[in-house]
């Protein structure tokens, strides 16, 4: 049997199987059994080239941002928009066929666009390009998911479904379980609230079937099994911010324009005539969480023009040295910081202090 077909074999058992107290621990078991199949069937093989071979393009500026679609959705067409890099586009389907690098500098920061070819349902089992295409996006630190808005909105539930069956989770931030292995003692359970989605046993049965079973779970969330099975996949997890670009509003009703406003982050867009862009790339900037640094020189003005820019998780006064020369740790003495990241105007800080968008700093050396 092969790993695709195990995988259907399971969800059809779970299709059948009835949800209620005597069925839910084995439910959680097949859960889980169903995460380690399609972790092996999406894990890379030296053979299959699962993982974006030929697709992966070297990775410049502070953030990359790919865009996801069913083809002629207008990705290329709102990649050469933005970026004014030319990226093939027509009224054929699979116009683009590899990954069209562009970048785009907002508010002082180069930030990579990643045009890539179309997808169709099924990708993430293998069918056509889908799993090398999906790869790339699970890199990206941000992906616009392009919507035709003539076609289905039900399009919009399929390209989550891939990108979920891929590991990709959409933006979501990581469940608030902590799993401590222990030697001895067996599955304690600890939680900060009512769980009512799991119980005591599913989450043994959970466990069990990755050969845990001697482990402190502490769950400060109202979590799912879905949930525990993701932190304990957590490697082959990447959880991306993600921006629906409803495409081609030119060709639809003002009324049906409205309607599109109430979808959660959702920017209604004309790639053809650069409609509404300007919003898109201020949802982008927003999501990308970055932080622009302004450096000062001692006795002089800051340098507004060029700012140093981190990405959040990453912007620490080391990592703000690191990003201008390997060498300056070497000398740092100490920081000297104006912003939002300080109580006191300005004040000292060392090498672990966390920045700020629109901090301004001064490295003092030893
Ligand atoms: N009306 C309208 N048509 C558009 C818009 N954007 C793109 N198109 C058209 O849609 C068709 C497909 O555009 P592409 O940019 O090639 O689409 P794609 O998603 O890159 O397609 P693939 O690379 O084949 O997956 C072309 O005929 C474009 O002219 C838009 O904003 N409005
Ligand atoms: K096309
Ligand atoms: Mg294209």
């Amino acid at each position: 049997m092969t790993t695709v077909d195990k995988i259907a074999n399971i969800e059809r058992e779970m299709s059948i199987t009835q949800k209620n107290k005597a069925t839910s621990s084995h439910l959680g078991l097949l859960k889980a059994k169903l995460a380690k199949l399609k972790r092996e069937l999406l894990t890379p093989t030296t053979s299959g080239g699962g993982a974006g071979v030929g697709f992966d393009v070297a990775r410049t500026g502070v953030a990359s941002c790919g865009f996801i679609g069913f083809p002629s959705v207008g990705k290329s067409t709102l990649m050469s928009r933005l970026t004014g890099q030319h990226s093939e586009a027509a009224a054929y389907e699979f116009t683009t066929l590899t990954t069209v690098p562009g970048q785009v500098v907002y508010n002082g920061a180069k930030i990579q666009m990643l045009d890539l070819p179309g997808i169709i349902q099924g990708a993430k089992d293998g069918k056509g390009r889908g799993r090398q295409v999906i790869a790339v996006a699970k890199t990206c630190h941000l992906i616009f998911i392009v919507l035709d808005v003539n076609k289905p909105l039900t399009d919009k539930r399929v390209i989550e479904a891939e990108l979920e069956g891929f590991g990709i989770r959409v933006n979501k931030s990581p469940p608030n379980i902590k799993i401590t292995k222990k030697d001895k003692g067996g599955i304690s359970v600890t939680s900060t609230q009512p769980l009512t989605h799991i119980d005591n046993d599913e989450v043994r049965a959970v466990m069990l079937e990755y050969k845990m079973s001697n482990a402190d779970i502490a769950i400060r969330c109202d979590a799912t099994v879905d949930d525990l099975i993701d932190v304990i996949e957590a490697k082959s997890r990447s959880y991306i911010p993600v921006i629906y670009a409803l495409n081609k509003i030119d060709a639809i009703s003002i009324e049906e324009l409205d309607l599109l406003y109430r979808i959660p982050d959702a920017c209604p867009i004309s790639s053809e005539h650069g409609w509404n862009v300007d919003e898109l790339m201020e949802q982008m900037w927003d999501k990308l969480k970055l932080k622009r640094i302004y450096t000062k020189p001692k006795g002089r003005m800051p340098d507004y023009s060029a700012p140093v820019v981190l990405r959040e998780g990453r912007n620490t006064v080391e990592d703000f040295c690191n990003a201008i020369h390997k060498t300056i740790i070497e000398d740092f003495r100490v920081a000297v910081v104006y912003g939002r990241s300080v109580k006191h105007q300005p004040q000292r800080v060392g090498l672990s202090h966390v920045l700020e968008d629109e901090d301004i700093i001064t490295i003092v050396k030893k």
